[in-house]
C-alpha cells in the first residue's frame, strides 16, 4: 500500500548533549537524518516526505536535501514545542494519502522489511506499530524505592514507524490538542479514545539515537549493515 511519512527531526537533541542537533551528527561521514530519509527515498510505495524541522535549521536540512538528492520531501514544515506537536504540523501538510506512517528522524535503521510488514498489518487494522518485546525486568519506582514490579510477558518497548490511516491519525492528534493531551507516541493519542492498535515485531537495532552512548551502538550496527536491508 503506498503511502506519505511525518518524519520529526525538529527536536533539540537535549540528551544527546551534542551542542547541535543530533540529526546532524554524521555516521560513517552521513548525518543521521540522512540515513533515515535515504529508506523512505528509496522505498517505491513511499510516495513523499513530510520534513518537519526547526526553522532556524531551514538552511541546513535544505543543503543535506539537495546534496543528497533527497527529492521526495514534498514539504518542510516547522516543528513545535513537543513532539507531538511537530508530528500534528506535519500530518497537516500530508496531502490526504490513505495511509501514513510517522517515523523519528532520530531512528536511522529501520529495515524495509519492517516497514512492508507494519504496512501490511495496518493496511487490515487500520493502526499498527513497530516494537520489540522488553529483555530486562520493568518495575515502577517513587523516590529510590521499587513500588512494583509489571509482568514481563506482555511488555513491549515501542519504536517507530507507526502507521495509520490518515484520517483516523488526524482525527486522534486534532482531539488530543482540543483536550490538552500529551503523549510520547501518536499511537497512545488512539488507544485514548479506544481504537485497536496493532503490534508488529521489528529490530533491536531500530534504536533511536538518544543519548552519548547510542553512538556506539550505532557504529556496531552500521558495522554490521547489509545495505540490501536499508535501501
Ligand atoms: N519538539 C520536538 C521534539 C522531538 N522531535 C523529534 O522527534 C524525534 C524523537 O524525539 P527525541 O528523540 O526526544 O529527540 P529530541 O527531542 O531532539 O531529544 P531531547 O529530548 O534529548 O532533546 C526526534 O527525531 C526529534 O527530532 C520533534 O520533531 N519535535
Ligand atoms: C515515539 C517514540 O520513539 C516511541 O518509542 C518515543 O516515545 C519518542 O520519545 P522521545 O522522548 O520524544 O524521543
Amino acid at each position: 500500500m503506498k503511502y506519505q511519512v511525518v518524519i520529526p527531526a525538529a527536536g533539540q537533541g537535549k540528551r544527546m548533549n551534542a551542542g547541535k542537533n543530533k540529526q546532524f551528527i554524521e555516521l560513517e561521514g552521513v548525518p543521521v537524518i540522512i540515513h533515515t530519509l535515504r529508506v523512505f527515498q528509496k522505498h517505491s510505495l513511499c510516495e513523499g516526505i513530510v520534513l518537519v524541522i526547526n526553522d532556524k535549521e531551514r538552511n541546513d536540512f535544505s543543503f543535506l536535501l539537495e546534496r543528497y538528492n533527497i527529492n521526495k520531501v514534498i514539504q518542510t514544515v516547522s516543528g513545535g514545542r513537543e513532539r507531538q506537536d511537530s508530528v500534528y504540523n506535519g500530518l497537516k501538510a500530508v496531502n490526504n494519502e490513505a495511509m501514513v506512517l510517522i517515523h523519528d528522524g532520530a531512528r536511522p535503521f529501520i529495515k524495509l522489511a519492517t516497514i512492508e510488514r507494519l504496512l501490511e498489518v495496518a493496511a487490515i487494522k487500520g493502526a499498527a506499530i513497530v516494537a520489540v518485546p522488553v529483555k530486562d525486568t520493568i518495575k515502577r519506582v517513587e523516590d529510590n524505592l521499587v513500588k512494583e514490579t509489571i509482568e514481563r510477558a506482555s511488555l513491549w518497548s515501542v519504536q517507530t514507524p507507526q502507521a495509520f490511516r490518515f484520517p483516523i491519525i488526524l482525527e486522534a492528534h486534532k482531539q488530543a490538542k482540543s483536550e490538552d493531551y500529551l503523549g510520547t507516541d501518536d499511537a497512545s493519542l488512539l488507544e485514548r479514545i479506544g481504537q485497536t492498535v496493532a503490534v508488529v515485531q521489528g529490530d533491536y537495532t531500530n534504536i533511536k539515537l538518544t543519548t552519548p552512548d547510542d553512538l556506539l551502538l550505532a557504529k556496531a550496527i552500521l558495522d554490521q549493515k547489509e545495505e540490501k536491508d536499508y535501501l
